[in-house]
């Protein structure tokens, strides 16, 4: 049987940036035995070499015991194929789904179809995104594909392949710079040394464990937001800008609701990722782990205790063309900070809470 929710990995990458490649080597590892790999592929790009061969019912049991699917239409059909034949014992057991996203996906819309299905989100919780980086093409695609940055910004590791083929050393270091400047929170592994262990259960909150990664990320993030300069070149980059909502005292718990609601509703498409940790005034010892792509919120978790001495709420936006302003705005309303007034008189015109005659 299966141990629900069952951990989802969504590996991402552009064209040929080495995913498959990867994968079969991951496969090899024992620690992915009763996994299903799900092959997210669109329209015309070619059949993955993954899949030797087509059953009818377009689920294979490889010799290692994995097992593979390619999906053409619906991702949501096809996890909740997979739920069904778990439950009607057409599947003995299934640890772990690893989806791989054609490489021109832009991977929110797939978590979203995750974590937005009320009978999917039971059964399975996002363990994290994984992008691959050529590290030959990388830099073109980054500049030619805002998909490309978004791939990277949103994930939670990122893997440079084809680190081999690079001769110029300072190529590399250029492009790795700038990885860690579109998504300072996500470690930055070379092919060669990415692991099961090292990609796998990397996502924020681990329900096993009931712990969450929150100080790592956070601090990277924070320390990268601190020191975030326009900078030059790389226009798709520069939409891309993670910022940190701190907030020293607890908030109540619709307050936080009601300004997420309204930050997604007003710029959900420009919000790629959200991280934090919530300090609820309903109760302080507990915090909030909140985690959410785009639109959507995965269910927020509760930690048994604060993960070290700093306590309060830190969330961590990573946004493409978000108006900064506007979302400290909204923030400090919301969790009742005396704002600063400036003469941005077109931030307080957006802002729905700007209280007339004010
Ligand atoms: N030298 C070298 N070649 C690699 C590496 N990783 C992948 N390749 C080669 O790059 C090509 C594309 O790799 P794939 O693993 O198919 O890439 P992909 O991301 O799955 O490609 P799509 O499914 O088309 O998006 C293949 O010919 C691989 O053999 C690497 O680390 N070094």
């Amino acid at each position: 049987m299966a141990e629900f929710p069952i951990p989802v990995s969504v590996l991402t990458g552009f064209l040929g940036a080495g995913k498959t490649t990867l994968l079969n080597r991951l496969l090899k590892d024992p620690a992915l035995t009763d996994t299903a790999v799900i092959i997210n592929e669109f329209g015309d790009v070619a059949i993955d070499h993954l899949l030797v061969e087509q059953s009818s019912d377009g689920v294979i049991q490889l010799s290692d015991g994995c097992l593979c699917c390619t999906v053409r239409g619906e991702l949501v059909d096809t996890l909740a194929d997979l739920v069904d034949r778990l439950q009607t014992g057409k599947i003995a057991r299934l640890k772990r789904v690893v989806i791989e996203t054609t490489g021109l996906a832009d991977p929110a819309p797939v978590l979203q179809s995750i974590m937005g299905h009320p009978a999917l989100v039971q059964a399975f919780r996002l363990d994290g995104v994984i992008a691959m980086v050529d590290a030959v093409n990388g830099e073109a695609t980054l500049d030619a594909h805002v998909e490309a940055v978004k791939q990277v910004a949103v994930a939670d590791r990122i893997v440079v392949a084809k680190t081999d083929l690079v001769t110029e050393a300072q190529a590399l270091e250029r492009l790795r710079a700038r990885l860690r400047k579109i998504n300072p929170g996500a470690p930055l592994l070379d092919v060669s040394a990415a692991g099961v262990a090292g990609l796998l259960d990397c996502g924020l909150y681990d329900p096993k464990t009931k712990t969450a990664d929150v100080r790592k990320w956070l601090g990277a993030e924070a320390e990268h937001a601190a020191h975030h300069h326009a900078g030059h070149g790389h226009d798709h980059d520069q939409r891309v800008r993670s910022f940190t909502l701190v907030h020293d005292r607890p908030v109540p718990y619709a307050s936080i609701e009601m300004f997420l609601d309204l930050l997604r509703s007003a710029h959900g498409e420009k919000l790629l990722r959200m991280k934090g940790i919530i300090e609820l005034a309903e109760s302080p010892e507990r915090p909030l782990v909140v985690h959410g792509v785009q639109k959507l919120l995965h269910p927020p978790a509760r930690l048994p205790a604060w993960p070290d001495e700093v306590r309060g709420t830190r969330l961590v936006l990573i946004t493409l063309d978000m108006p900064e302003d506007y979302v400290r705005r909204l923030f400090a309303a919301f969790t009742n900070q005396p704002q600063v007034d400036t003469a941005d008189r077109a931030a307080m015109e957006n802002n729905p809470l700007a209280i007339a005659g004010r």
